[in-house]
């Protein structure tokens, strides 16, 4: 399993914890799309280039961080085919692997501490998409993407 992941300014250092975290719980390999300085840097960027990553297959799932998760997830639900939750808490990470399939995950560095993140990732790395009747309202969306073009 491959993991993207991205960030601006603000989540630096989260940045870095989940990684590490990621890497030596799952020994999931974890590609870097983010800045690693504490200049300004703008969000869209890294958001984009790991939807990017995800849509392209280059990466399974991407994980974002900026300062509320907001920002990044917005750039990254601009792209079609990206299904990107912003939380806050597991049980909205788990459930939207299990009804919406989501292939992303946000969440704010300035909102969540390092261990409710890890809490975080866990549910939503471990949610499994149940299918069934929540496919038919995936395909919606992806319906609205179409409509969109
Ligand atoms: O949704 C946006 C993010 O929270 C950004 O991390 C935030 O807007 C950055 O703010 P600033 O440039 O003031 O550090």
């Amino acid at each position: 399993m491959k993991i993207g992941i991205g960030n601006d300014h603000v989540a630096v250092e989260m940045k870095e914890i989940i990684k590490t975290y990621i890497a030596e719980t799952y020994g999931y390999e974890v590609i870097d799309f983010g800045t690693n300085s504490s200049d300004r840097f703008d969000y869209p960027l890294s958001g984009e280039a790991v939807a990017n990553a995800v849509v392209n297959n280059e990466v399974d799932k991407g994980i974002l961080i900026c300062g509320t998760g907001v920002g990044i997830s917005l750039a990254a639900n601009k792209v079609n085919g990206i299904r990107c939750v912003v939380c806050s808490e597991p049980y909205s990470a788990k459930l939207s692997r299990e009804h919406n399939n989501t292939n992303m995950l946000a969440f704010g560095a300035r909102v969540v501490g390092s261990e409710l993140a890890k809490m975080i990732v866990d549910s939503w790395l471990s949610g499994k998409f149940e299918g069934e009747r929540h496919q038919s309202r995936i395909d919606m969306i992806s319906e609205i993407e179409r409509r969109q073009r």
